[in-house]
């Protein structure tokens, strides 16, 4: 039977600390690193960045704007990257934030979170916009060959924050999403296999989160300025499920390998450390 992905990831983390590194091929980065803006550039970027870093990490995140910008060519890349993180042992956490009608839904399920499709990856981003119960193929998905979903509730960019407090029956939005996940999660052990998306920029104790039994991902860390402090005080006793995420801090210190894992392994020295130090594990 196959192993569900909250227990792979349980697993993968225990050994690796929590860290998600993120692989962002900004147009900018490239530029930085001394690379041209093709798909040339841009597969040099992403490769170096993956041998670097997704032999450290419990979990790699590709965005996949970046590749999709250079058409099929850059698709292509990200097959690989795919391929070469799971290599390497990290899990693959693929940001597409797909959402849609579950008849759409299903078939970006077949693409991102089915065996044997080229773009299969542990886990995905979602968007809940089209309704909680769209996603529903997305879970069926994941949970039939052992992937996990991340829904996004409170993102780490100010713009989210009218839309994802507004009230929904007395409760924010976000909030809704985290008990629906926390729903489809109950029961499961070590952790269910829907994780929620959670920005380390937010407001500390906006969300109850004790309950979700699963996964959050939390951008904001790093580059958009939130700290390893700033993640103990926004999520608490949370914290020993939250996967800090960070793509932009990690990659500037590159094109040199040595230099992306020594700030990687900084990092997560730092995690470590502030794990302790607040008692959570
Ligand atoms: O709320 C969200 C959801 C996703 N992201 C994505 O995470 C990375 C963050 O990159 P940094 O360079 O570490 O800022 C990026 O791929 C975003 O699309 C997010 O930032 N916030």
């Amino acid at each position: 039977m196959t192993e569900r992905f909250g227990a792979r990831l349980a697993r993968a983390v225990a050994a690796r600390g929590p860290l998600c590194a993120g692989i962002d091929p900004h147009p900018g980065l490239l530029a930085e690193w001394g690379l041209p803006g093709d798909v040339a550039g841009l597969e040099r970027f992403a490769l170096t960045a993956t041998e670097a870093l997704a032999g450290e990490v419990a979990v790699v995140k590709p965005q996949s704007a970046f590749f999709e910008a250079h058409g099929a060519a850059g698709v292509a890349v990200l097959e690989r990257v795919v391929a070469e993180c799971r290599a390497a042992g990290a899990l693959v956490l693929l940001d597409v934030k797909r959402g849609d009608i579950g008849s759409t839904m299903a078939a970006y399920a077949a693409a991102y979170l089915s065996d044997g499709s080229p773009l299969a990856a542990d886990a995905v981003t979602v968007s809940p916009y089209l309704g909680f119960g769209a996603l529903e193929p997305a879970f069926e998905a994941a949970a039939a060959s052992g992937r996990g979903v991340f829904v996004l509730a409170r993102t780490s960019n100010p713009d989210g924050e009218a839309l994802q407090r507004a009230d929904e029956g007395g409760r924010s939005v976000a909030q809704s999403i985290v008990d629906d996940a926390a729903a489809r999660n109950a029961g499961a052990e070590p952790q269910g296999d829907v994780g929620v998306v959670v920005g380390a920029t937010n407001v500390p104790g906006e969300l109850r989160l004790a309950g979700l039994n699963g996964p959050v991902l939390a951008p904001g860390f790093g580059a958009q300025g939130a700290t390893a402090a700033d993640l103990a005080t926004v999520f608490g006793s949370v914290l020993p499920a939250v996967l800090p995420a960070s793509s932009r801090a990690l990659l500037r210190c590159g094109p040199d390998g040595g230099a992306m894992r020594g700030e990687l392994r900084r990092v997560q020295a730092e995690l470590t450390a502030g794990t302790r130090s607040d008692g959570t594990s």
